[in-house]
């Protein structure tokens, strides 16, 4: 059941929660006694020296009224005192449950594979993230103290009903099963409807999210009003969700209210009827008319409860159900760290993506040798990218075997196979934070020498000095503060600096003019030496001083070998290298 689950996160806090729930307890307790002192000040006032507190002791009424007054004052304070504690700690729970909600569930969704994320909007994860916790949060505030409360008076009230008068505490009851019918009735209808409301603002925050960061796109076709529409559209059918939610808890409130009437105005006639008749003491008459509403009144509350239950469970159906999804690339008992010297090696390798029909890659053999540099070309969709993909393990290939040094990928542990990678990829992601840092990123531990000899390397340093705030320059989500780039030059930067022995440019310099590129390639020479370099790219010129070029056709090697091997075939890279310098 969703509840237990989301209570069993809060393991280690267990004290915390028994010290709140004592707190809302002696909470209700301190708030259901001024009733029955009314009954006995009633009593004091009626029966003066034969009253019930002067059996006590304390014969002369008006002391009993300064001890009344003496012990009303001590309940208020003690209630207010422990209504401090368990709101305190009730909130402090709540705190601490969805912190650990929301940090695991990220930890989670991080380690998730690469494929989990092609069926994801961001939109949808972040609203998991950020409204579900918050609506289990505002659940776990009040709820569980609610829930207790409610439980308090009934057993406290109804103790005091049953010694007074047991024909009056059960007419006092009798609405509670209609109640306790009408709660469940109600969540089973609530239920979905809060699930779509959840669904429906998983959308709406997915929605506004992608709009947001395709901003440029949406105003060079002019099309915000027609955006502002498909928004509206999406808000519209969270309204509705919403309304139909809406409607069946407004209902709840009123419905309790009649019931709780009928075992109010039971206690209230048939009680009077015996009071006067002289069964039932004035005193002993007040008491339980005064707390059938303290009895009754808190099951009115019970639906905001509910709803506050259903609306959080509804969240805490996605949160679970985001942690429970499967993560199925990760390291195996026998993964071990291996110190990396470059050499690659795929046998047979076939890839398809789960949503194609057709494989990605068919039959790819490669070998590279530590420190050799190797290029991928071929049209677009020819499977290059998916190549780099199934080398850094973001994949896992259907058939074949992919090895680094000669052992099996998936015995090496994926933090030490990744951290001797360094890979730029086509959709290059910096930070919201300054260059220095994106840079900075490939290795913490790196000096501000390291990091400025990197940005040299990748003819990045000359631009950044240039800017108002040179390397403190604070680049906008994706980078939009800058050009596309220069944007991958500080990729590259950081690439470098993780000083991997494997480095993977897909289409790294794409975006750079030609000079700019050959003093990339000049810096590459430099840092070649020892380091195995794969590169894909478009133009050819980038490849040429490559050892072994390979040339990609519908996820096939159909051609492999240096520049000059490959131009004296006359083959398919002869034909793009034709077409690209001019030749055809
Ligand atoms: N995440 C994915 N899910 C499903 N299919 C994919 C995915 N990524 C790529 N593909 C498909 O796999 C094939 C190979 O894509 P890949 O990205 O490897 O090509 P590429 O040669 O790198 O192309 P480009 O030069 O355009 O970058 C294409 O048909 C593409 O549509």
């Amino acid at each position: 059941m969703t509840l237990f689950k989301v209570l069993s996160y809060g393991k280690g806090f267990k004290g915390q929660a028994i010290w709140a729930s004592v707190c809302s307890i002696v909470n209700k307790l301190f708030d259901i006694a001024p009733e029955i002192l009314i009954g006995i000040a009633i009593d004091v006032v009626i029966n003066q020296e034969d009253s019930f507190v002067a059996n006590l002791g304390v014969v002369d009424p008006k002391e009993q009224l300064y001890l009344l007054g003496f012990l009303t004052f001590l309940i208020w304070a003690g209630e207010s005192i422990f209504q401090y504690l368990y709101m305190k700690n009730w909130r402090e729970l709540a705190q601490k449950i969805q912190h650990r909600f929301r940090v695991d569930c990220y930890g989670h969704i991080q380690q998730m594979d690469m494929r989990f994320f092609e069926d994801q909007s961001t939109g949808r994860l972040t609203s998991i993230l950020n409204d579900d916790v918050n609506q289990l949060e505002r659940f776990l505030n009040i709820g569980a103290n609610d829930i207790l409360q409610v439980v308090t008076s009934v057993v406290a009230v109804g103790a005091v009903f049953f010694l007074i008068s047991t024909k009056l505490a059960l007419l006092a009851f009798s609405p509670i099963p209609v109640i306790i019918l009408g709660a469940f009735y109600f969540q089973r209808k609530a239920e979905p409807r809060y699930a779509e409301v959840r669904e429906k603002a998983g959308q709406i925050a997915s929605a506004i999210n992608t709009n947001i960061a395709g901003v440029a796109t949406i105003k060079s076709f002019t099309k915000e009003r027609h955006e502002k529409k498909r928004i509206s559209a999406i808000s519209d059918e969270y309204v509705m969700a919403n309304e139909s939610a809406i409607k069946i808890s407004s209902a709840f409130t009123p419905v309790i209210r009649m019931a709780i009437l009928t075992g109010f105005l039971a206690t209230f006639i048939v009680g009077g009827l015996d009071t006067l008749n002289g069964d039932l003491a004035v005193g002993a008459y007040g008491v339980l008319v005064f707390l059938t509403q303290r009895l009754l009144w808190p099951f009115r509350d019970l639906a905001n409860t509910m709803d506050l239950y259903e609306r959080g469970m509804a969240s805490a159906r996605r949160i679970l159900g985001l942690l429970d999804e499967p993560i199925h690339i990760k390291d195996h008992a026998q993964a071990e760290n291996i110190d990396l010297s470059g050499n690659i090696e795929m046998e047979d390798v076939t890839f398809k993506y789960e949503s194609q029909t057709s494989a990605a890659l068919k039959q790819i053999n490669l070998t590279i040798k530590a420190g050799e540099t190797h290029a991928f070309v071929g049209q677009t969709g020819s499977g290059k990218s998916t190549v780099i993909k199934l080398l850094m393990r973001y994949y896992h290939a259907q058939q074949g075997q992919v090895k680094m040094d000669g052992v099996l990928i998936e015995n090496i542990n994926i933090v030490s196979l990744r951290s001797q990678i360094g890979l730029v990829s086509q959709a290059t992601f910096l930070f919201n934070a300054s260059i220095f840092d994106n840079i900075q990123y490939g290795n913490e531990q790196a000096t501000e020498a390291e990091v400025l000899k990197a940005a040299k390397l990748a003819e990045a340093h000359e631009f950044i000095v240039k800017l108002d705030q040179g390397y403190q320059t604070t680049v906008g989500e994706s980078g939009v503060k800058l050009s596309g780039g220069q944007i991958q030059r500080i990729a590259l930067a950081r690439a470098l600096l993780k000083n991997p022995p494997i480095l993977i440019l897909d289409e790294a310099t794409s975006a750079v003019d030609n000079e700019t590129e050959a003093a990339i390639q000049r810096s590459l020479k430099k840092i070649a030496d020892g380091r195995t370099i794969i590169l894909i790219a478009h133009r050819l010129s980038t490849v040429v001083h490559a050892d072994q070029i390979h040339v990609l056709e519908n996820g096939e090697f159909i051609e492999s070998g240096s520049h000059e091997t490959l131009l004296k075939n006359q083959g398919r890279y002869h034909q793009l290298w034709s077409i690209q310098t001019g030749g055809v």
